[in-house]
């Protein structure tokens, strides 16, 4: 059985529907990414899966645990985590506030030190608060906040978005490193080179259908394939 099974998953914002019988599967220790237009539905698929929408029908199957129609706050006990594309760190707290916040109400969790070293440049920000934080260290913070609740799985929405190349570059990295530790990760991203240097499988969605699943490698063997898809 996959860590996650997604079946069906119709989802609406009032009476627009968004998502059509999206279906996808992730396997234990994955990097898979979603990619498609803007407003293709995939921050609704992340959405869909955390609870944050709840998906009118559909089955989203965490570790054998059917958490659709669940509340995101027990799906995130369930294990899992969804990093927003606004990040939605607190501002008036501190780096490390912020952490040990997340952790308190986590089942499991890291030790702060596993975050920091993660991320180094969060342990030398540890006493500054949200609003002084740079975007990329704002990034790490969101990042470093859901991987200190030890999830099964982490939804990354446009982590990369905004930001210099070379801090991009340094949360590849990370998220490699993440990867080569154990992590299942999806991620939602427009960057395609970053995200095809992460990515083991790709799920391509087009106006809330899914019109593509294969593996990163025959992307990056023939990128037509994105092409065809997305006309990028
Ligand atoms: N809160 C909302 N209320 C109504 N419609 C929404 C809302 N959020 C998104 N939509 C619509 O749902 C569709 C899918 O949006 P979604 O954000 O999931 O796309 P996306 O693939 O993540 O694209 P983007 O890269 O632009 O975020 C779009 O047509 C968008 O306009």
């Amino acid at each position: 059985m996959s860590l996650l099974e997604v079946r069906g998953l119709n989802s609406y914002y009032g009476d627009s529907h968004i998502l059509f019988d999206v279906g996808l599967h992730v396997e234990k220790n994955e990097v898979v990414a979603l990619l498609g237009r803007n407003g293709a539905g995939k921050s609704t698929t992340l959405k869909s899966l955390m609870g944050v929408v709840t998906p009118r029908t559909g089955s989203v199957v965490l570790d054998g645990v059917e958490l659709a129609g669940r509340k995101s706050h027990a799906i995130a006990r369930a294990g899992m985590q969804l990093v927003h594309e606004e990040r939605r760190i607190f501002a008036s707290l501190s780096v490390e506030e912020n952490l040990v916040l997340a952790s308190l109400t986590a089942p499991d969790r890291w030790p702060l030190e596993r975050v920091y070293a993660m991320f180094p440049r969060l342990k030398e920000r540890r006493e500054s608060r949200g609003t002084d934080l740079s975007g990329g260290e704002q990034q790490m913070l969101a990042i470093g906040r859901a991987l200190i609740r030890q999830p099964k799985i982490v939804l990354l929405d446009e982590p990369f978005e905004g930001l210099a190349p070379v801090i991009v570059r340094d949360l590849v990295d990370a998220c490699r490193e993440l990867a080569a530790a154990g992590q299942t990760i999806v991620l939602v991203e427009q960057n395609l080179a970053a995200t095809l240097a992460l990515a083991d499988r790709v799920y391509i969605l087009n106006n809330g259908h899914i019109v593509h699943e294969g593996s990163a490698e025959a992307i990056r063997r023939s990128p037509d394939i994105v092409e065809r898809h997305l006309g990028v």
